[in-house]
């Protein structure tokens, strides 16, 4: 088998509202992030499938013959679904020595990547390649990281295995893949962030792909298109959490409590409409104070019911306290837990406001930027398209 060598990269993003609460069919409205997660894959002739994850330290090469082993007799080709196939994640959990049930790391980086690649070559040949992945998102933060590697993965694999064409034109910088495509890279990506979270809503890596601002709600992807610019500042307090751990957290605590947790669930819906509301009409009408003033305190309301599922932390306190002496607006973003936050900026906020703030954020020892919304979803590159640093990156392996 040729392997045409390729690049893609995904967005990641922010979860305005409905984090947690998506997972259990609510409303949640996202937004892409213009920081990507770059994949290289070229065709080897080593024999071994080899992966290069350098945010997380993680270099691994595997022999064809012994992953060839892995692969359930009924296996063959599996169409999407959105299933695992639990024997399959059985056996490369005990091929990647997985003993007890909790995952690192490398351990979920590692499934997802074989999981993808023994699915869709299981009934061929399984070819020697080289995967490598590069992300300028933190990892494990809540800005979808992991999304944004799973579905650089299900493209990049699609594309190798047939299933989907590569769009790149002889001199088009970037391109994208058609609806159709779309869907499939979607698809996998999902079972990519099933290894990774466990119990994923599936907003994260349609964000991933499609790009945009996204309305979700139980799988059903809204691109909303009329949106205002927004200016938003993000913070990460650096607090290191899993979006695995605090989703199974939640689901506990709404057992616990049904009666309590599902109101709150209602209400963030609620929330999540009510921002959708806002936002379209400051886009049809002229925007006013009043229209900033309700997302403030949507974002206040959302805090406090995020803090109530299980999911704050004390860092993202002190951040909401820091802003607030700024008279600015935050919530936890993704999963909690520490992670990021998102400040909203005003039209009328003051520059020198927001270098203050910034500074006051980093003297509590978070990074602090603030980001341009909406960059595209997953594309294929022009080796001359990715970044000079990325690149430099990507080509040490
Ligand atoms: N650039 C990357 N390289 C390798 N693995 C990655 C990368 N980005 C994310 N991951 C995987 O995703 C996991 C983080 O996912 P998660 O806990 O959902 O946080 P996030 O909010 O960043 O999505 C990491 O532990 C790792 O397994
Ligand atoms: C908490 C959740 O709503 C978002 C998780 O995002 P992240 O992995 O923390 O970036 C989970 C999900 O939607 O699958
Ligand atoms: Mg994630």
């Amino acid at each position: 088998m040729t392997i045409k060598d390729l690049f893609v990269s995904a967005p990641g993003k922010a979860i305005l509202h409905g984090e947690h609460a998506v997972v259990h069919g609510k409303v949640a409205l996202a937004v892409s992030l213009n920081l990507r997660t770059y994949l290289r894959l070229k065709g080897t002739t080593t024999g071994n499938v080899c992966i290069n994850l350098p945010n997380i330290d993680t270099f691994l090469c595997y022999d064809l013959s012994e992953l060839k082993q892995l692969i359930p007799g009924s296996c063959g080709k599996r169409e999407d679904g959105k299933l695992l196939d639990a024997e399959l994640v059985r056996r490369l959990r005990e091929f990647i020595g997985v003993t007890n049930g909790n995952l690192d790391t490398c351990n979920m980086a590692t499934l997802s990547f074989l999981y993808i690649y023994l699915s869709l070559f299981g009934s061929s040949e399984l070819p020697s390649l080289t995967v490598s992945v590069w992300s300028e998102l933190p990892t494990g933060a809540g800005l979808g990281s992991s999304a944004a590697y799973s579905v650089c993965l299900a493209a990049a694999l699609l594309c190798t295995s047939g299933a989907i064409p590569a769009p790149l034109k002889d001199l088009d910088p970037t391109a994208r893949w058609c609806q159709d495509d779309l869907e499939r890279i979607n698809s996998w990506a999902f079972q990519g962030e099933m290894i990774i979270h466990g119990n994923p809503s599936g907003v994260d890596n349609a964000v991933g792909t499609w790009g945009g601002m996204l309305r979700f709600l139980a799988g059903k992807i809204i691109p909303l298109s009329r949106v205002p610019l927004l200016r938003i500042l993000l913070t990460n307090t650096k607090v290191p959490r899993s979006t695995k751990v605090l989703v199974a957290r939640v689901k506990d605590k709404i057992n616990k409590f049904p009666s309590i947790m599902i109101p709150v669930l209602d209400s963030v819906d609620a929330i999540s409409c009510t921002c959708e509301k806002v936002l379209s009409e400051m886009t049809s009408e002229p925007i006013t104070g009043e229209h900033y003033n309700i997302l403030e305190e949507l974002i206040d309301i959302n805090q406090h019911h995020l803090n109530v599922m299980g999911v704050g932390h004390s860092s993202l306190d002190t951040l909401c306290q820091v802003t607030l002496t700024k008279g600015l607006h935050s919530k936890l973003t993704g999963a909690g837990g520490g992670g990021c936050g998102i400040t909203l900026l005003r039209p009328e906020t003051d520059s020198s406001v927001v270098q203050t703030t910034v500074q006051d954020l980093k003297d509590c020892g978070f990074d602090c930027w603030e980001t341009s919304i909406g960059g595209p979803g997953v594309q294929q590159h022009s080796p001359l398209s990715v970044k000079e640093e990325v690149l430099e990156i990507l080509n040490r392996y």
